[in-house]
């Protein structure tokens, strides 16, 4: 098989453009064209002002500044960009489906088959076709079975390799990774896949498996990850009913090496774009092999997700006297995580949303998050119309602005500039008793409550 020269990544969204930025940063030789339909994306992966680019993500900026008009490029071009390729990443959005069969479970592959096709459309010479996506097992097949059958004597080997990287830690996941997992038939293509991360990966951090194992390892990876989540936050619960603190016994389970102390936070619960969709496929792949045991075990994980979601909201409507009516509630944060403005599948829409269902009134702060995004995330659950939601959320930039004549402050995000506010300042500016819901437990408890803020931590 001849070396690869050019590769295309079908997709410039939170996976496509981070990892193309570190191929290209790590392959200088190879040329890397990034495609996707969004044209206003694109425009902004191109724009010369770094700030501007659609994902954030630490040290971002500095990969794409080195790597960006030299062998990195941005395009809409999605045909020109196949047909140059040697290698093709297909990292389209797989959310969870909708409508029809599987809806609410299964992966939406709607996306997956449309590059297929293109791909099979356009292709004049032999190409190794990488699914980068997160997909259900056995995937490839149907893959295989589009690109196979264009008739136009174009050879295709199909391969999975799934990205492992956390949003907010991007650069580091990509230029540092844990494991590169590689899952193919062909041995030569496998290899040309290899030969591209050993530009900066150590071989034995490089692991290769059949197809199947490889696409099923990166559901079960979240599955695992999710799953810790769920359970301290379950024991969470447990701690705040007998006097236990979930920091405590976190920290204590983790000592013990079998355990490791890593994603053992307590927390509002989780978010992201993956974790729930993920699971929910894996508990859809159980049920169409009638492992209906499989799937409730799992499906449990996001059962206890949603609870604890539900119980965060419940705690301060119990707390403001059973109402919220009427009552400024300030979140700090609405991203799923800290140093990303991602917010799909943010555990603070859905705080959000009930306690607007109980007619609160929101002002948001997030230093990433925009006011539209922010809208947007509340119009698509479709509770109330866009008018209302506008009506009894406000977003501002200030956090002292966000908190001021609040009877509540719920921390929605662990963003580290949380924990250095003048909290003297917002409790004087609170209507008292001044409550902080800490939803990540990131917030100095015993100092806040000196200054008389009345602070609930999640499993304390
Ligand atoms: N976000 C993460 O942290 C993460 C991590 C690992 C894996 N994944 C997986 O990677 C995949 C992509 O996730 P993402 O977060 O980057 O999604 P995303 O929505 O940010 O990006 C996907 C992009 O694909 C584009 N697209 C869709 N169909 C297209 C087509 N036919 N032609 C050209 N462009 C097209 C969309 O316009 C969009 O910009 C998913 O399967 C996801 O599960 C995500
Ligand atoms: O101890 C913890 C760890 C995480 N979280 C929450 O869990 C969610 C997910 O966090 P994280 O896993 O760090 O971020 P993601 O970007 O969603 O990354 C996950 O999902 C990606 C997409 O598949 C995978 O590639 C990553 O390996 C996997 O960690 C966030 O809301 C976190 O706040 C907690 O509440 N407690």
């Amino acid at each position: 098989m001849k070396s690869i020269k050019n590769i295309t990544c079908i997709g410039a969204g939170y996976v496509g453009g981070p990892t193309m930025s570190v191929i290209a940063q790590k392959n200088p030789e190879i040329n890397v064209t990034v495609v996707d339909l969004n044209t206003e994306r694109i425009a902004a992966w191109n724009d010369s002002d770094l700030s501007k680019l659609p994902v954030y993500e630490p040290g971002l900026d500095e990969v794409v500044a080195e790597a960006r008009g030299r062998n990195l490029f941005f395009s809409t071009d999605v045909e020109q960009a196949i047909d140059q390729a040697d290698m093709i990443f297909i990292s389209v959005n797989t959310p969870t489906k909708t409508y029809g069969k599987g809806k609410g479970q299964a992966a939406d592959l709607k996306f997956i088959e449309l590059c297929a096709r293109q791909i099979a459309a356009v292709a004049t010479s032999d190409k190794i076709v990488v699914e980068k996506s997160t997909l259900p097992v056995r995937t490839a097949e149907a893959l295989k079975s589009i690109l196979h059958n264009t008739g136009n004597g174009v050879n295709f080997h199909i391969l999975s390799n799934p990205e492992f990287l956390a949003e907010g830690t991007a650069i580091q996941d990509l230029q540092n990774p844990d494991r590169v997992l590689i899952g193919g038939e062909n041995e030569e293509a496998v290899q040309a896949l290899v030969n591209i991360y050993a530009a900066w990966v150590p071989q034995e951090n490089i692991i290769t498996t059949n197809l199947w194992s490889s696409e099923l390892s990166k559901l079960v990876a979240n599955a695992f990850l999710a799953q810790r989540v769920s359970s301290i936050n379950a024991i969470s619960e447990l701690c705040e009913a007998t006097g236990a603190d979930v920091n405590e016994v976190a920290f204590a389970i983790g000592k013990d090496s079998r355990i490791g102390s890593k994603f053992l936070k307590a927390s509002v619960g989780f978010g992201g774009s993956c974790f729930q969709k993920d699971i929910l496929n894996l508990v859809y792949i159980a049920r169409t092999y009638n492992l209906h045991k499989v799937a409730d075990y799992w499906e449990q994980v996001i059962i206890m997700n949603d609870h604890q979601k539900e119980r965060f909201s419940d705690n301060i409507i119990k707390t403001l006297y059973n109402t919220v009516n009427g009552k400024n509630i300030a979140f700090l944060g609405w991203a799923f995580k800290k140093d990303t403005n991602d917010t799909r599948e943010s555990a603070a829409i859905y705080v959000a949303d009930h306690l607007l269902d109980e007619e609160a009134f929101i002002t948001v702060y997030d230093p990433k998050v925009s006011a539209e995004q922010i809208y947007r995330d509340l119009d698509y659950l479709g509770t109330r119309s866009p008018e209302e939601n506008r009506r009894l959320v406000k977003v501002v930039n200030n956090p002292y602005e966000a908190c001021n004549k609040s009877h509540a402050i719920a921390v929605l995000t662990e963003w580290d500039e949380f924990k250095t506010y003048d909290w003297q300042r917002i409790y004087q500016n609170m209507y008292k008793p001044a409550f902080v819901f800490d939803g990540r437990n990131i917030l100095n408890k015993k100092e806040l409550t000196e200054k008389g803020l009345v602070v609930y931590s999640i499993g304390e």
